[in-house]
């Protein structure tokens, strides 16, 4: 486990640098959790349990992004500054309580490192849930998440169903607000138009750890209970693919006419009905997705801007 070692870590490495054999078994750990926050430590006990569940999860994510102090501070309320990198994957077991449920689960923590491509790729199968997290402060960890989802999607080959996993997102180091370059709307957006839980985080602080690891596994206990399906009620968004590449298009538009979808030197007819447009499609009112809100002003500053100029 990168940024300090859990218990009973068995490193098979003894650094980045070694070569790597074809196929590397994990690292092992066993996170002392017995009583975790939130969970068993509150509830009554009840006399009768169901069935316990074990489940499968994986984190992954560019290296640094923080997913190793993510599991540690949730499993051992600690965290460790010094950055430590993950060698290939770690591996812990962890029992938690949903609900009347016993979990077993196992927690794959993945390097992030491109390095360690060919020892992660084998632990992609037979995952419930994956973490997926980014650092707030660093815009290529955000923008690669795109590409993890691709190189999961790949190892799972054309049988894997990516639609029955649980993802969540975590948008880690919110507690370094000078240096956020990724803000929530944009992050919250990325997540939920793909169906996936978000989460803001801070290892640092424990800010949003007990409640992101609480909700993934209780969506991973639902999906159990649904026959291994993602109830289709979490996967309805409240809001259309459109509105989530409109609001990305506008966040990402150089100057007022391309925010307007429009070419320089259109007339005010083709601007007010490219505002028209947008405006039905973003108006607070009717659109509830991420970021809907700021990209409705932008888009009527916009054309307020290009109609003073405008003949
Ligand atoms: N300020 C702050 N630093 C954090 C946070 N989470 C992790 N870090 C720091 O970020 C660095 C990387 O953390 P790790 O958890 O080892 O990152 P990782 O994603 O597991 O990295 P790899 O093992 O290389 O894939 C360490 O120095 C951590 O102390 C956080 O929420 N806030």
């Amino acid at each position: 486990m990168g940024s300090g070692g859990f218990e009973a870590v068995v490193s098979l490495l003894s650094g980045a640098e070694r070569q790597l054999p074809d196929s590397l078994p994990p690292r092992v750990c066993l996170w002392a959790n017995s009583s975790l926050p939130g969970m068993e430590a509150n509830l009554p006990k009840r006399k009768e349990t169901r069935k316990s569940l074990r489940i499968k999860v994986i984190s992954m994510g560019n290296a640094e992004v923080g997913k190793s102090c993510i599991i540690k501070r949730y499993c051992e309320k600690r965290f460790v500054p010094k950055y430590l990198a993950t060698i290939g994957i770690d591996y812990g077991v962890t029992k938690v309580q949903i609900r009347d449920r016993e979990i077993k689960v196992n927690i794959f923590d993945m390097a992030g490192h491109p390095f360690f491509y060919e020892v992660r790729n084998e632990f992609y199968k037979d995952t419930q849930g994956v973490a997926l997290v980014y650092d707030v402060g660093q815009k290529e960890s955000f923008d690669a998440l795109d590409s993890w989802l691709a190189e999961m999607k790949q190892e799972l080959g054309p049988h894997g169903n990516m639609e029955n996993i649980v993802f969540v997102v975590c948008a880690n180091k919110i507690d370094c607000t000078k240096h956020r370059c990724v803000d929530e709307s944009e992050g919250r957006l990325w997540a939920e138009s793909r169906g996936f839980l978000y989460f803001e985080t801070s290892a640092q602080t424990g800010e949003g750890i007990n409640e992101m690891f609480q909700t993934f596994y209780s969506a991973i206990v639902d999906l159990c209970d649904n026959g291994g399906k993602r109830p289709t009620s979490s996967m309805s968004v409240g809001f259309t693919k459109e509105q989530a590449d409109t609001i990305r298009r506008i966040r990402n538009s150089k100057d007022s006419w391309d925010m307007l979808g429009v070419k320089p030197g259109a007339t005010r007819d083709e601007v007010n009905k490219a505002y028209r447009k947008l405006a039905v499609l973003l108006h607070p009112d009717k659109c509830v997705a991420p970021g809907s809100e700021d990209a409705f002003k932008a888009v009527v500053n916009a054309r307020t801007a290009l109609l003073k100029n405008i003949k």
